[in-house]
């Protein structure tokens, strides 16, 4: 049977999602969620998610119901991912899964979803707008939460030197359930990315690889991101990526909690919560095309 995907993008960070609601396996491989993402021979995109049914939180009553996977391009599965969970909230409206309604006294203005991910529970807010709201969750910051051998298990790694491509990198790391790396420079234009991201994602400080975040400082309220993806490169926004930023540009004084980060393919809000120490992000998500499955691909 061919299996239908859909495409979807946040900020250019590109999707295939697949509706596999009906099974609690993910109907691709590994191998072939490689083959699907390739840009010559396959659809193309950053990596494969789906949307699985969650048994376990209909029976506890937490959550709606579903489960998010996400397959790195590179048949790699990470923790979460921003962007992704954003075009999946998109797809879950697409396919008329009626949201959670709306309760302003309960601190949700708009209806809303609970996925279950690799970095636990996460909601997804419908804004008014059209843009949806992510509250990510809190960050982790102890070395053994990244994980990285840059200081003691039980210390945070923050502006630690780093020695990468016979330079000295000072280097914040912050997980969002998923690693990161975060070095504030001077001009992100002199960054060539393809010849330095995978030195720091394949470092040996980082034993479960890294994603990587370069940061150009324009004010507190707005920074300049470049991303190396940990199992998919260079890539045109990471939402995951741009929280972990905000989040080292407080513990480094350089940026407020609330503040905009700007990727190549376009603006992410960041507010990183004083009360609750949840960080919430706000982007858009957007559906590009819907396909079967050909001979071509396994
Ligand atoms: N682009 C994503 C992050 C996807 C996962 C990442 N490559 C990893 O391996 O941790 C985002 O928007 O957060």
């Amino acid at each position: 049977m061919p299996i239908a995907f859909s495409k979807y993008h946040g900020l250019g960070n590109n999707f295939i999602l697949i509706d596999n609601r009906h099974q609690a396996e993910p109907l691709l491989s590994q191998a072939e969620a490689i083959e699907w993402c390739d840009r010559n021979f396959g659809i193309g995109a950053d990596g494969v998610i789906f949307l699985l049914p969650d048994t376990n939180s209909q029976e506890s009553g937490q959550g709606n119901g579903h489960v998010m996977r996400i397959f790195n391009s590179d048949g790699s599965e990470p923790e979460m991912c921003g962007n992704g969970v954003r075009c999946l909230a998109k797809f879950m409206q697409d396919l008329e899964i009626k949201p959670i309604a709306a309760d302003p006294t309960n601190g949700q203005p708009n209806p809303h979803y609970k996925l279950q991910t690799g970095a636990g529970l996460i909601g997804l807010q419908l804004d008014a707008d059209g843009q949806i709201t992510v509250d990510m969750g809190e960050p982790h910051l102890l070395a053994k939460e990244i994980p990285t051998t840059l200081v003691d298990a039980e210390e945070k790694a923050i502006a630690i030197d780093l020695e990468v491509a016979g330079q000295t990198w000072q280097v914040t790391t912050v997980s969002m359930g998923n690693p990161h790396c975060i070095t504030f420079i001077d001009d992100v234009a002199k960054i060539d990315l393809a010849a330095i991201g995978p030195q720091f994602e394949h470092h040996s400080a980082f034993p479960q690889r890294i994603n990587t975040e370069f940061i150009q400082v324009r004010d507190r309220n707005y920074v300049k991101m470049l991303v190396w993806e940990r199992g998919a490169g260079a890539t045109l926004a990471c939402g995951t990526g741009a929280c972990a930023v905000v989040v080292a540009g407080v513990l480094n004084n350089v940026c407020d909690r609330q503040c905009t980060v700007n990727l190549p393919g376009g603006d992410l809000r960041i507010h990183w919560s004083e009360t609750t120490n949840h960080v919430m992000m706000t982007g858009p998500a957007v559906k590009v095309f819907t396909g079967l499955q050909a001979d071509g691909i396994n």
